[in-house]
């Protein structure tokens, strides 16, 4: 679906692929975790069901992306090695040959340390990672996930006996604490984003074609759902005072940090991160407040980048481009989804065939024609929700609001001069 005036913003985005062959070490750290822990009343000095819980989630990382191969964590941080060569394709051929040993390790206090292993099967157990176009299933086979209690994983004898490790990291020469820190820092990847720019951070449901299908999510747009990310979004302004604007459509949200911010000294990893594990943990714990009587069945997860942009006007072309997908997008679902349900209720069954036929009528389709199509079964498409024909705004009004809004034209921009900082916020005699 060709897209607009706006797409030349694309060119924004950097390529910041991580140099191959270097092995990646995604590592991770509780955010003010010390509050957390004093919130939720943690024994001291360590909290061993707080460790389980750790322990547990890295194993559940190591499930779900079996790339990575070994995985170290203690306190509030772990450490996970991808093997050199990520695949990140989700096919199953890759993954059937994909069945190797792989381990979490703990790190253990030196009078606790037991040599026994704690080896969990999920062998031979088929897991359907998503589904196909056409619907069919892509099966993984379960990984076998190992867990060691050990204390001496910074020596080679630890590396050298297990040889599932050493085909993947290679064999090691030097015990680890024989290795200069700087030496290892050296290699840490520097991704300052560029000052004085404005830093869109586009977070983006991972698998939500799934996620919305297992949850039952209405055709083509559940409010609720929508409703859901609103919030979240809402509450991610809550907690980084530094975005001034988000804009959120499907499963997405771009949060627009203020061009000065000078979070995490605009480090984009520690930005990325921060803002999709607290959107992410959102999600779940108000997931209750807009499904009374959906369960979750399975916690989802979001994915997100930084994209610099050096003036308002094209940060503003930026989320044009968005506000335009969004209507491609919903124009396109609206009359692909009302071809579906008069189809199988003609032919009184549900079938793939109904699904490829309305696709078929709607290729090559303008918007005219669409709209045409949409009067034809009784639809006015610009009666429908604005929540869904354009989106949703998050920002500061004196306090926090969400409208939907055209974001297209200057209108909305002039309504809200502070959001960009050309004024100070409403009720606000300093700047902001
Ligand atoms: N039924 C329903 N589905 C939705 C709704 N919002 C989002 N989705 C689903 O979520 C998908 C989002 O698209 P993408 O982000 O491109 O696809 P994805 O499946 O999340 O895949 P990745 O983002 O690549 O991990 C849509 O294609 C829909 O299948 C909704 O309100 N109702
Ligand atoms: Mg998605
Ligand atoms: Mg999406």
């Amino acid at each position: 679906m060709a897209n607009s005036k706006y797409e030349y913003v694309k060119s924004f985005e950097v390529e910041d692929k991580i140099m191959l062959p270097s092995m990646i070490v995604v590592a991770i750290d509780g955010r003010n975790f010390r509050r957390f822990c004093e919130d939720h009343m943690f024994k001291k000095p360590r909290d061993k069901q707080a460790l389980k819980l750790m322990k547990s989630c890295a194993a559940a990382v190591m499930i779900e992306y079996p790339d990575v191969i070994f995985s170290y964590g203690f306190s509030d941080e772990y450490s996970f090695i991808l093997k050199k060569n990520p695949s990140f394709t989700r096919d199953v051929k890759g993954h059937l040959n994909n069945l190797y040993d792989t381990c979490v390790c703990e790190l253990v206090q030196k009078r606790e340390v037991k040599t026994e292993i704690e080896a969990h099967e999920f062998l031979k157990v088929e897991d359907v990672i998503k589904y196909k176009e056409n619907g069919d299933p892509v099966k993984r086979l379960r990984r076998k996930v190992m867990k060691f209690r050990s204390d001496n994983i910074a020596g080679k004898s630890f590396w050298n006996q297990h040889l599932s490790l050493v085909s993947e990291l290679g064999r090691v020469d030097e015990d680890i604490h024989k290795v200069r820190p700087e030496y290892l820092e050296s290699f840490q990847f520097q991704d300052k984003l560029m000052p004085f720019t404005w830093i869109v951070v586009r977070i983006d449901g991972c698998h939500f074609h799934r996620f919305s299908d297992v949850h039952k999510f209405k055709k083509p747009n559940d409010e609720q759902a929508l409703n859901l990310m609103n919030s979240c979004a809402a509450a991610v302004l809550q907690e980084f005072q530094d975005i001034v604007f988000a804009y959120g459509v499907s499963d997405e949200f771009s949060f627009v940090l203020n061009k000065d911010s000078k979070l995490y000294e605009r480090n984009a990893s520690k930005i990325v991160s921060a803002i999709v594990s607290f959107f992410s943990s959102k999600y779940i714990s108000k997931w209750n407040e807009f499904f009374m009587e959906k369960e979750m069945e399975y916690p989802p997860s979001f994915d997100g980048r930084a994209v610099c942009y050096p003036t308002s006007k094209i940060l503003r072309d930026y989320l044009s481009w968005r506000q335009v997908d969004c209507h491609i997008n919903n124009q396109y679902n609206t009359c692909f989804w009302t071809l579906v349900d008069f189809k199988e209720r003609t032919s009184g069954h549900q079938n793939k065939r109904c699904k490829s036929e309305a696709q078929n009528e709607l290729k090559g389709t303008q918007t005219e024609q669409k709209n045409d199509l949409l009067t034809k079964y009784g639809i006015d498409y610009t009666a429908l929700p604005d929540i869904f024909r354009l989106g949703s705004c998050v920002f500061r009004d004196k306090e926090i609001v969400i409208e939907h809004c055209n974001i297209i034209d200057d209108g909305f921009w002039e309504a809200h001069p502070w959001i960009l900082g050309n004024e100070p916020y409403p009720g606000n005699t300093k700047w902001e």
